[in-house]
C-alpha cells in the first residue's frame, strides 16, 4: 500500500461557513498523510514529518491544495454545445441542446463525447459529479465506462421524458422503469459509480414517467434523484398548466415520492415560500448554477431566501447551459450575482465559495463521509492549483499575505490552466501537460 506525505499550503471547510464562522481551516505549511488513498493524518508539515520520518514526501509548495471540486449539476451530452449564448431556456433547449442530445443515440458518438466530458471535468479539478446522463441507455453506459476508466466519482442516470421534446428523445413509463432498473443493476455502487434517477423536468415528464421514477426510488432505497426546478419563468408557467392539481413545481415531484435527503434540484431561481419550506423539510438540495443562470438570462438565485428557509445549497456548472467546467468560475459568478442583488444578496467570502464547491456538494450527495474536505478517514480527493510562472495568479501565490488571500485570488482569476494535478482516492487522475499550461 502506498503511503505519501503531501506538503502544501492547503485549505478546506470541514463545516459550513453559513453556520460556523470558523469553518475555514488553512495550513500555510501543512501536511496530509495519505495511505492507500485514504487520509490518515493532517496537520502542520513539521509535526507530521517528525511523526512519520520514513514516509516519502510529495512537495507541493508554491501553489494551493484544495479538496477536489464537486459539481452537482452538469450535462454529459452538452459538452460540445457549450456557448449557445443569448437564448432563453426553452429556445436554447430546442436550438442548441436537444439536437446534440439526439446524436447520443449513436453509441460510438456518445463514446467520444464521454471522453471530452470526463476529461473536461477532471482537468477543471472536479473529482465528483452529479451528471445528467443521456436519454439513451447505451450512451449512459458509455459515460459510466469512461468515468470508471478515468476514476471519476460519477453519480448519473438515464434522462427520461415523454413529451414536448423531440420525438426521438421520448420514452414510455414502462421503458423508463425497465431501462433505469437495468442501469441501476449494472452501475449503482460499482467502483466509484452511483445511480441517480433523472426525469429531465416536469415540463417533459408526464405523471406516468414521474411515477416510474418513484417506483425505482422505492425499490432501490439509496439511489439519488435529480431534476430541474423553477429555472425560468416561462418554464414555470408551462409546468403550472400541465399539472393543474399540483400546488407548485416542487409538488409535481413530491407527489411521485421523488423528494428527499438525496434529491438535488437544479436552479430554483423562482421558488415560492411553500416550496422552500418543503425543501428544507425534505432536506433536499438546490444546485445553484450561476453561469448558466446568467447565460440563459434565467434570473438571480435567491440564496438569502434558501438560507433563511434552511435549504441546503450546492454548486453546479450546468454545462452546456453553463459556460465551462470550472467551479472556480461558478464560485466567482455566484459572488458577482449576490453582490449585484444589493440588500437581497448574500456576501460570499472565499470560505463560502470553497464550501459550496466542495463539502456542500458531498453533503448533497450523501458522500460527506468520503469526500469534500481533508479529514482523517476521508478519501484523498484533491486539486492542486499552481500557476505558470509569470501569470498574475502565480504572483499572488508567491506573495499572498495569507492562504485565505491566495484562495480569494484562485476564485477571482483561476481557470483549468491553473489546475496542475488532481487526485481521486489517492489516484492521480490528471497531471497538467506543458500544452495545457499554455
Ligand atoms: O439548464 C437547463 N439545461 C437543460 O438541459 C435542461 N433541460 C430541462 N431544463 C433544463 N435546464
Ligand atoms: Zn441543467
Amino acid at each position: 500500500m502506498t503511503t505519501t506525505l503531501y506538503r502544501a499550503t492547503y485549505l478546506h471547510t470541514p463545516s459550513s461557513p453559513f453556520t460556523d464562522a470558523a469553518a475555514l481551516h488553512a495550513q500555510d505549511d501543512g501536511g496530509l498523510l495519505v495511505e492507500g488513498g485514504v487520509i490518515r493524518a493532517v496537520g502542520g508539515y513539521a509535526d507530521l514529518c517528525a511523526a512519520y520520518p520514513d514516509v516519502p514526501v510529495a512537495d507541493l509548495r508554491g501553489g494551493l491544495l484544495l479538496p477536489g471540486f464537486i459539481d452537482t449539476h452538469v450535462h454529459f451530452p452538452q459538452v460540445r454545445v457549450i456557448g449557445g449564448l443569448g437564448l432563453p431556456l426553452l429556445d436554447w433547449l430546442d436550438q442548441c441542446a436537444l439536437p446534440e442530445e439526439a446524436r447520443m443515440a449513436d453509441a460510438a458518438y456518445a463514446r467520444g463525447v464521454a471522453r471530452d466530458f470526463v476529461g473536461g471535468l477532471v482537468q477543471a479539478g472536479t473529482t465528483t459529479a452529479l451528471v445528467f446522463g443521456s436519454h439513451f441507455a447505451g450512451a449512459v453506459d458509455e459515460l459510466f465506462t469512461e468515468a470508471a476508466r478515468v476514476g471519476l466519482r460519477c453519480v448519473s442516470g438515464l434522462v427520461v421524458s415523454d413529451r414536448l421534446l423531440r420525438g426521438e428523445l421520448h420514452t414510455t413509463p414502462q421503458r423508463a422503469y425497465d431501462e433505469g432498473r437495468a442501469l441501476i443493476e449494472r452501475w449503482h455502487g460499482v467502483g466509484r459509480s452511483l445511480y441517480a434517477v433523472t426525469p429531465r423536468f416536469s415540463l417533459s415528464a408526464s405523471e406516468g414517467v414521474l411515477d416510474a421514477c418513484g417506483a425505482l426510488m422505492q425499490e432501490f432505497g439509496d439511489v439519488r434523484f435529480t431534476s430541474h426546478i423553477n429555472e425560468n419563468t416561462r418554464e414555470v408557467e408551462v409546468v403550472r398548466g400541465l399539472f393543474p392539481e399540483a400546488r407548485d413545481y416542487l409538488d409535481t415531484y413530491e407527489r411521485a415520492g421523488l423528494v428527499g435527503r438525496r434529491s438535488v434540484l437544479a436552479h430554483n431561481v423562482w421558488p415560492t415560500d411553500r416550496e422552500l419550506g418543503a425543501m428544507a423539510e425534505h432536506r433536499c438540495t438546490a444546485a445553484h448554477c450561476p453561469c448558466s443562470n446568467s447565460a440563459l438570462g434565467s434570473g438571480f438565485f435567491p440564496l438569502r431566501r434558501h438560507l433563511d428557509a434552511g435549504v441546503h445549497v450546492s454548486l453546479g456548472s450546468d454545462v452546456g447551459g453553463g459556460t465551462g467546467f470550472s467551479l472556480l468560475k461558478e464560485g466567482l459568478q455566484a459572488h458577482f450575482m449576490q453582490n449585484l442583488m444589493g440588500e437581497a444578496g448574500v456576501a460570499l467570502s472565499p470560505a463560502h465559495l470553497l464550501y459550496l464547491a466542495t463539502l456542500a456538494g458531498a453533503q448533497a450527495l450523501g458522500l460527506e463521509g468520503q469526500t469534500g474536505s481533508f479529514e482523517v478517514g476521508k478519501q484523498f480527493d484533491a486539486v492542486y492549483l499552481s500557476s505558470a510562472p509569470g501569470t498574475p495568479l502565480d504572483a499572488v501565490f508567491r506573495h499572498a499575505s495569507s492562504p485565505e488571500r491566495a484562495l480569494a485570488a484562485a476564485f477571482a482569476t483561476g481557470t483549468p490552466a491553473d489546475v496542475a494535478r488532481v487526485w481521486i482516492g489517492g489516484d492521480e487522475v490528471h497531471t497538467r501537460t506543458a500544452r495545457q499550461m499554455a
